[in-house]
């Protein structure tokens, strides 16, 4: 049902829109704001990525990004969430938190609390969205009303949503803008691609079509992508015995964990320039050259490949150009010469990206 509804026309048009207005109101604003100051540049898209996942998923706006930059509960419940939940894998034995959670002690009640409130609050959008009315509104939530009637069922869909797109999208933006932070002909390159097919006044705005027309842009995401995978690992269990196309026997229950950020950095996958950031790996005779989903799982492959791909991609266009073609970036921490990333689902920079912003 969820990939019937991101495929269509209208709701990829719903979304750039929703993106294109969070940018214009709130982020270039926010960063006129703070030109010539530091800046955590990370904060500042996961604001940006939650506001422009709630409204899409919901059509309520959290306002993350408005100019004071306020907390919001849900977002903060749900990033509590999603650490503790994260800190799981890393505990010694499962036993450990298993045990926690039984005695309802620690780190395991901390969880349960911050689950409480992120399903509270989302029990609470899915009313408002009842009492306002849904059928004339184009958000996924208000889609899925007309067919769906389990309130449960409902909140598990707004929140797997607002999980999937929001961390996702800040965590590939952050390390895009550090990436170009450091390769400064590559930003370069960006704008010419950009200025041809625009022009070159600067307030212009792309459009969904014009997001599409530029394979470069879209190679240097691919390849951040490749080197910094917001997610950077993920694990599977198996259903039932099974057989691995190596000849490799998984036993029912196993945990199978794939990883793509190990993956991205394998001289045997990628050449011995693997570990360089090389935009032209992904482009033939000018045009983007994608590669197979099972040699770069980015966005996972198969029946569960993600299915707010497409979508992600236009977002982080949008964003790349309406930044580059207004801002300079500069990092200010030399210390992140080698990024060092929380424990979580999705990477997040310990310390953040601290940037020095200017007008071009
Ligand atoms: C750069 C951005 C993104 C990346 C790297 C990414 C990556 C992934 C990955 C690795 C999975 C598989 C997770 C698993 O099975 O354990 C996934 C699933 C999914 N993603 Fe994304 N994602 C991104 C953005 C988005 C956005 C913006 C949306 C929604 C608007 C979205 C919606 C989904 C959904 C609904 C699934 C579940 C698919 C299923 O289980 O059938 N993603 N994504």
């Amino acid at each position: 049902m969820a990939s019937l509804e991101l495929g269509s026309v209208s709701i990829r048009s719903y979304a750039f829109d929703i993106v294109t207005r969070e940018i214009h109101d709130r982020l270039i604003p926010l960063l006129h704001k703070n030109s010539n100051t530091v800046l955590d540049l990370q904060d500042v898209l996961r604001r940006f990525a939650f506001d422009n996942i709630c409204r899409f998923s919901f059509g309520l706006d959290p306002g993350c990004l408005e100019l004071d930059m306020p907390m919001s509960e849900f977002a903060v419940a749900f990033d509590l969430s999603s650490k503790l939940s994260a800190e799981r894998a890393i505990c010694v034995s499962p036993l450990i938190w298993k045990v926690k959670r039984l005695l309802n002690i620690g780190s395991e009640k901390e969880l349960r609390g911050a689950i409480k409130m992120v399903n509270l609050l989302a029990d609470e959008v899915i009313k408002q969205r009842r009492k306002l009315g849904f059928s004339s509104n184009q958000d996924l939530l208000s889609r899925f009303m007309g067919t769906v009637n389990d309130d449960t069922y409902l909140r598990d869909i707004v929140i797997s949503f607002v999980l999937a797109g929001r961390d996702t999208v800040a965590a590939a933006l952050t390390s895009f803008f550090w990436l170009l932070s450091n390769h400064k002909e590559i930003e370069s390159r960006i704008l010419e691609e950009s200025n041809r097919v625009m022009g070159t006044d600067q307030e212009l705005k792309p459009s969904y079509e014009q997001t599409r027309e530029m394979p470069y842009l879209q190679a240097c995401l691919y390849e951040s992508m490749r080197l910094y995978p917001p997610v950077q690992f993920d694990s599977k269990f198996a259903l039932g015995d099974d057989v691995f196309p190596d000849g490799t026997f998984i036993r029912k229950g196993t945990r199978v964990t794939y990883h793509p950020y190990a993956m991205g950095r394998m001289e045997q996958v990628w050449g011995s320039d693997c570990l360089e950031y090389k935009p032209e790996r992904w482009l033939q005779k000018g045009l983007f050259s994608p590669e197979s989903l099972f040699k770069y799982p980015v966005f996972q492959g198969g029946v569960r490949v993600c299915l707010g791909k497409e979508m992600a991609l236009v977002e982080m266009k949008n964003v790349a150009l309406s930044l580059i073609r207004r801002f300079k970036i500069i990092a200010t921490d030399e210390s992140l010469k080698k990024p060092k990333f929380a424990p979580g689902l999705t990477a997040t920079v310990n310390g953040g990206f601290p940037v020095m912003v200017s007008k071009r």
